[in-house]
C-alpha cells in the first residue's frame, strides 16, 4: 500500500470530528463528564416485522483493545493536532460501562439496542466504529433471517463474497448471514475465522476448461469424494443433466453424489425436468441446489411454481442486502453530566414524533404471556422501574397512546446484559451456535403475523408511564428553554 504508516490499531477507525470534538471537550476540561448514549434505529428494514441484532462480539473486541498506537499519534500530528492533546490521547482506553442486547436478540424499531456510558471523549471517539459494526451487521443478519424464514428447513448456503462490499463486508456479513439462520458458506477464511461449516460446488469455469461436461465431471469425480456437478454451462436436461447421470453411474460408490447445481434458465420448469431424470436414473436421494440472483421473492415464487430445488445458494442479494442497503441506526445522547455533578436527561426534538428521542436511562423488557408464552410487545422503563413486580400492566403506543391494553400473568425478560463495567469486560461471549439456537429461541415467542416477509403487523415497543413522563416533561423543559433564548436574542 502506498503510505508510511502502519495500519496496527482500529481507533482511528472513526470520523475526524469525534476527535475535533474530544479536542474540544479536553481543552475546556469536561472530558471527563459521564454521558450516556444509546443506540436505536427507527425503520426496520427491507419491511420486515423485526431485525436481529447482530456485531457485539466484534464491539467487545474493538473496546477491550482501544488505543492509540504510535503510528495513529504519528498521523494526527502530521494532520495538524498539538502535542499536548496527542499526549492525552496517547493515554486514552476505553473505561466505560455498557449495556447490550445480545447477539441474536430480536430487535425493533425505538428501542435502545445497545447503551455505553463513560467520560464524555470516549464515548464520543467509539460512536463512529459502533454504528459501524452494528448497522452492518444487524442489517445482513435481518437479510438472512428473511430468507431463512422462506428457506424453512430446507438447505441456505451463503455465496456472496464476490460480490460484497469488499473483504470486510463479506467475512463479517458471512458471520452475520449464520447468527441469521443460513446453514453454511463458500468463504472459507469465514470458516477458519467463526467455525461455520464451508460448503460448495464447482464454477463454470472448470466446464469450459474440460471442453465439456463429462471430462470435467469425471476428473473432479476422480479427485473429490462429495460431488454437486454444475449442469447449465452449455444445455441443461440435454447434456449438463445426462452427463451427470452417467458420471454418477460410472463412479458408484467410488462418489458421493450428492447432486446437481442449477445456475440459470427457468429454475422452476429445469429444477423438475432434472427432479425426473435423477429420479429415473435411480437417483432419489441426489440434491437439486439452485442459485442465481436469488433472494426471499424469487425463493417464494420459485416454491409457488412448485420448483424441486432443495438448496439454495444466495449471494449478491444477501451480503450487499440489495434492497436496502442500511440500516440507518443512531447512536443518541440520553444523559450528561452536568457543572454540579448531577447526571441531566437529555433530549433530541424533531418536528416528526417519530424522531423525538426518549430522553433518560432506560431498560427494555420482552413482556412474554406466561398462558401461550407469546410476546405482548417490548416495554421501556425508566432505569428504577421493575414491571416484573407488576401484576397489570398497562402497555399503549409511545405515538398514538390512546391505542392500550392491559397485561396480566406475563414475564418481563430483561432484553440488555451488562457488558462492561467501568472498562472490564464482565459478559461471557456466547459461541456461534449459541447465537443462531438464541435466534430460533427468540423467534418462537412471536406471532407469525410478526413475522411474514411482507405487511407484517407491526410489533408494539411501548414506553411505561413513567418513561413517557419524563419525555413530555423534558420536552416541555426544552421549549421553555427554547422560548427564553428566543426572547433574549430579540432584546
Ligand atoms: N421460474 C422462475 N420464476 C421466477 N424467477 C425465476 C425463475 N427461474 C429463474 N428465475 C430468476 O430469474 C432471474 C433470471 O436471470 P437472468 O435474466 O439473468 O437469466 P439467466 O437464466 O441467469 O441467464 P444467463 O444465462 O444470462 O445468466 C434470476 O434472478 C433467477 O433467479
Ligand atoms: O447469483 P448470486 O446470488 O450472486 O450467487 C453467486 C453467484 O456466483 C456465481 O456466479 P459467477 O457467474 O460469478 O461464477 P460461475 O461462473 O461459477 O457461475 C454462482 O454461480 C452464482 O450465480
Ligand atoms: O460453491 C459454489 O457453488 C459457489 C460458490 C461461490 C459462488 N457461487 C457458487
Amino acid at each position: 500500500m502506498n503510505n508510511h504508516y502502519n495500519d496496527d490499531s482500529l481507533a482511528l477507525h472513526t470520523d475526524l470530528y469525534q476527535i475535533n470534538m474530544s479536542e474540544t471537550y479536553w481543552r475546556e476540561g469536561v472530558h471527563n463528564r459521564r454521558a450516556v448514549f444509546e443506540v436505536n434505529f427507527r425503520k426496520l428494514p427491507f419491511g420486515n416485522g423485526y431485525a436481529v441484532f447482530a456485531g457485539l462480539e466484534r464491539i467487545i473486541d474493538f473496546l477491550k483493545n482501544f488505543s492509540f498506537s504510535e503510528s495513529d499519534i504519528e498521523y494526527l500530528r502530521e494532520v495538524g493536532y498539538q502535542e499536548d492533546f496527542l499526549e492525552y490521547l496517547k493515554g486514552i482506553r476505553f473505561t466505560g460501562t455498557v449495556r447490550s442486547m445480545r447477539e441474536g436478540e430480536l430487535v425493533f424499531a425505538n428501542e435502545p439496542i445497545l447503551r455505553i456510558e463513560g467520560p464524555i471523549v470516549e464515548v464520543q471517539l467509539v460512536e463512529t466504529p459502533i454504528l459501524n459494526i452494528i448497522n452492518y451487521q444487524t442489517l445482513i443478519a435481518t437479510k438472512a433471517s428473511r430468507i431463512k424464514q422462506v428457506v424453512g428447513d430446507q438447505i441456505a448456503m451463503e455465496f456472496g463474497t464476490r460480490r460484497a462490499q469488499e473483504m470486510d463486508a463479506a467475512i463479517w456479513g458471512t458471520r452475520a448471514a449464520y447468527i441469521g439462520g443460513f446453514d453454511a458458506t463458500s468463504n472459507v477464511r469465514a470458516g477458519k475465522m467463526f467455525g461455520i461449516p464451508v460448503s460448495g460446488t464447482h464454477a463454470h469455469s472448470m466446464v469450459q476448461a474440460y471442453r465439456n461436461e463429462y471430462n470435467a465431471f469425471k476428473k473432479y469425480a476422480a479427485t473429490h469424494k462429495d460431488c454437486v456437478f454444475l449442469v447449465d454451462t452449455y444445455d441443461t436436461l440435454k447434456s449438463g443433466v445426462p452427463n451427470a447421470i452417467k458420471v454418477a453411474k460410472e463412479e458408484g460408490d467410488n462418489i458421493n453424489f450428492i447432486g446437481i447445481r442449477l445456475d440459470s434458465g427457468d429454475l422452476a420448469y429445469l429444477s423438475k425436468e432434472a427432479r425426473k431424470m435423477l429420479d429415473e436414473a435411480g437417483f432419489k436421494n441426489a440434491k437439486i441446489v439452485a442459485s442465481n440472483d436469488l433472494d426471499e421473492y424469487t425463493i417464494i415464487n420459485l416454491k409457488a411454481q412448485g420448483a424441486k430445488i432443495d438448496t439454495w445458494g444466495v449471494g449478491t442479494k444477501l451480503i450487499t442486502a440489495y434492497d436496502q442497503p442500511a440500516l440507518g441506526a443512531v447512536y443518541k445522547l440520553v444523559s450528561v453530566e452536568d457543572s454540579e455533578g448531577n447526571m441531566t436527561d437529555t433530549i433530541k426534538i424533531s418536528g416528526n414524533p417519530e424522531k423525538v428521542s426518549t430522553p433518560g436511562l432506560k431498560r427494555v423488557y420482552r413482556i412474554i404471556n406466561r398462558t401461550n408464552q407469546k410476546s405482548e410487545g417490548d416495554y421501556i422503563t425508566l432505569e428504577h422501574e421493575e414491571p416484573q413486580k407488576e401484576k397489570r400492566l398497562k402497555m399503549f403506543h409511545p405515538v398514538h397512546t390512546f391505542v392500550s391494553k392491559f397485561v396480566t400473568n406475563f414475564e418481563a425478560r430483561e432484553l440488555q446484559h451488562t457488558i462492561f463495567v467501568n472498562g472490564e469486560l464482565v459478559y461471557e461471549v456466547p459461541t456461534l451456535q449459541e447465537i443462531r439456537a438464541f435466534v430460533n429461541e427468540n423467534l418462537t415467542l412471536l406471532w407469525d403475523e410478526y413475522k411474514r416477509p411482507t405487511m407484517p403487523e407491526e410489533y408494539p415497543v411501548d414506553l411505561s408511564q413513567e418513561c413517557w413522563n419524563n419525555k413530555m416533561k423534558r420536552i416541555e423543559e426544552v421549549k421553555t428553554n427554547i422560548e427564553e433564548m428566543i426572547a433574549s436574542v430579540n432584546e
